[in-house]
């Protein structure tokens, strides 16, 4: 059930992930008001787990609109039994939010994660169950480039170890002669939003820059003052080598004794990244070994790290526990960052940031949203025409819809279709892999010069008992028409009752439908006829006041010239 005050019921109704509770939002003063779940009857505020220590400055956002207990450090098996009373979980990288965990949240609406990595969430499973996960995309980024960058300066000037002998009481001068950046060669793998800002200090220390990243463009780097090489002739080329890489199974222990060997024996190598990337055994004893010069880590295979041949290596090894984030200007930022994204999802708003969302980005939403509601209409009416097992769906992008980003309005079109099946378990997150798993196959096509309105979408659906299809579009004002009903044109506002008859263009038999419905008590709001030709084939397409009652359709088709009849509730 979905109820709202005021203007906020589309947007409830249309982005409200897993409602198993209503949201309300009430005025009361402060920007958003309070966001309550209405279920089972009681009328209870959100709430908002934090499981890991977050800025204050979330916090605060979060306890505007909801209840928020914040219970760090709990073992997994605690969370697991709290998780049922939370609509909302935040966390940094100290939590890990496995399947178990995720399926223990029956109310759970989205999980933030305050910073850039979500390999510390199940996001498969969040998907699954319609979850949105959010992160910080921005927030941390200068923090996690300046410690790269600190750590590579540490590790050439042996500064920790120098700080531990002078500290001890030592004047120690000959043990800690390091080497300069200065005209050194840099590897960078990885030039997103962090390396990139390696690339740019990097380079006004003077250094030479090499960069590894298959999906960024020469023009970008060679903005960056980079050299986009292979990575086999940066490992060979480099004198320092810093990664800024998600780990995948394409970047796991990307860096392992094969590849060790291939660098030179003073190579440095700085991890800011994610444990798993580098094989630490390898790396250890490359090191302990002599066969590359040393590296600088802030990121482990298992965190905390625990004993590791890593804590070995004396002054060839800095060593930090995850701090690439730890400033507090980077908390600052990614607490508010994620904390407005889970207050803007409580109170059923799009979230900016969502981890699990194909396409569905701010600026998408607010140029589509009146042709996601115009794709979700069609998709829910269609899949009730079709009824059944449905096989495919067509998806036709007509006039200027053919030139934008279909893939918010494909999502729209399949979670309208899978709606009178799912109900409220299908949502923008899950409505993909939902139509994947039911071996729904998605087609997508476009066709420009299709202009009898401005924008326009038709939906075909092929099922086991039979293919229908419908075709809408907004007039002026977003108000949405359905124009064609299999294919027989129609200019018909959807409505919550609805009723289709195919049937043959005869006399007599609008008043024969009409009489049957007035024995049944129901109401005709409207009633179109949409033909190609004179008694030929045709379609009728009825608002009715009131639903209708159990077992008229069958009665609907006895009536002479009626093929088929359908009724849709919207
Ligand atoms: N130590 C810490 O506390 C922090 C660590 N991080 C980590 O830093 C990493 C980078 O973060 P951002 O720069 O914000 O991400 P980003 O998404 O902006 O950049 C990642 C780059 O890696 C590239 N990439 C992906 N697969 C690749 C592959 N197989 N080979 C080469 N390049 C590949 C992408 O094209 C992209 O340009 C992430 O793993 C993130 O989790 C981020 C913040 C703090
Ligand atoms: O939350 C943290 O401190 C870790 C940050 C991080 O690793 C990330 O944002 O990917």
């Amino acid at each position: 059930m979905t109820a709202a005050v005021g203007d906020s019921q589309t947007i409830l109704q249309t982005f409200l992930p897993t409602p198993q509770g209503a949201a309300i939002k009430f005025s009361c003063g402060s920007k958003f008001g309070v966001v309550f779940s209405l279920s089972t009857h009681l009328l209870t505020m959100s709430k908002v787990l934090v499981s890991d220590p977050i800025d204050q400055a979330g916090i605060d956002i979060l306890s505007q609109v909801a209840q928020v207990d914040v219970k760090t450090g709990l073992p997994q098996e605690e969370l697991i039994r709290i998780m049922p009373d939370y609509d909302a979980l935040m966390i940094r990288s100290g939590t890990q939010v496995t399947k178990e965990i995720i399926e223990a949240g029956k109310q759970l609406k989205i999980i933030g994660r305050a910073g850039v990595g979500v390999d510390n969430v199940d996001v498969p499973a969040a998907t699954r169950q319609g979850i949105v996960v959010v992160n910080s995309p921005e927030g941390n980024t200068i923090a996690a480039a300046e410690h790269a960058l600190a750590m590579m300066l540490s590790l050439s000037r042996y500064i920790p170890d120098a700080n531990a002998s002078v500290t001890s009481g030592n004047w120690d001068r000959k043990s800690f002669m390091g080497v300069e950046v200065y005209k050194k060669t840099l590897g960078i793998v990885g030039l997103g939003k962090i390396g990139s800002h390696v690339a740019t200090v990097a380079r006004a220390m003077g250094m030479k820059l090499l960069a590894y990243d298959p999906f960024i463009s020469n023009d970008r780097a060679e903005q960056l003052g980079c050299r986009l090489v292979d990575l086999d002739l940066l490992f060979r080329e480099a004198d320092f080598i810093t990664l800024h890489i998600p780990k995948t199974p394409e970047t796991a222990n990307m860096i392992n004794a094969e590849t060790l060997a291939k660098m030179k024996p003073t190579v440095r190598i700085i991890n800011c990244a994610r444990g798993g990337i580098i094989d630490e055994a390898a790396l250890a004893e490359a090191i302990a070994s002599g066969k590359i010069g040393g590296a600088a880590l802030d990121v482990f295979s298992k965190e905390p790290l625990g004993e590791s041949p890593l804590l070995h290596l004396g002054k060839a090894a800095v060593l930090t526990p995850h701090l690439g984030a730890s400033t507090a200007e980077a908390q600052v930022n990614v607490s508010i960052d994620v904390a407005e994204q889970i207050r803007d999802v409580l109170l059923g708003l799009p979230a900016r940031s969502a981890v699990n969302i194909p396409g569905l980005y701010p600026d998408a939403i607010e140029k589509l949203r009146p042709y996601l509601r115009l794709a979700e209409t069609l998709g829910n009416m269609v899949g009730q025409l079709a009824g059944g097992r449905i096989e495919s769906l067509n998806i036709r992008m007509e006039g200027d819809l053919a030139s934008v980003d279909s893939k918010p309005l494909v999502v729209a079109a399949l979670k309208g279709l899978l709606y009178p099946a799912l109900r409220e378990r299908v949502n923008y997150v899950n409505a993909g892999i939902e139509a994947k798993e039911r071996g729904i196959r998605v087609i997508e096509t476009r066709d420009a010069a299709i202009r009898d309105y401005a924008g326009s979408l038709h939906l075909e659906a092929k099922g086991s008992l039979g293919d229908h299809s419908v075709t809408g579009a907004l007039l002026g004002n977003d108000e949405i028409r359905i124009t064609a009903v299999n294919e027989f044109p129609v200019n018909v506002p959807p409505t919550q009752n609805m009723l289709f008859t195919l049937h043959r263009d005869m006399p007599g038999i609008i008043g024969k439908i009409g009489s049957l419905l007035g024995s049944f008590n129901v109401n005709i709001a409207s009633m179109q006829v949409g033909r190609k030709i004179v008694r030929g084939d045709a379609v009728m397409v009825l608002s009715l006041d009131d639903p209708l009652p159990e077992g008229i359709l069958a009665e609907i088709t006895k009536v002479q010239g009626i093929r088929d009849a359908y009724t849709v509730t919207l």
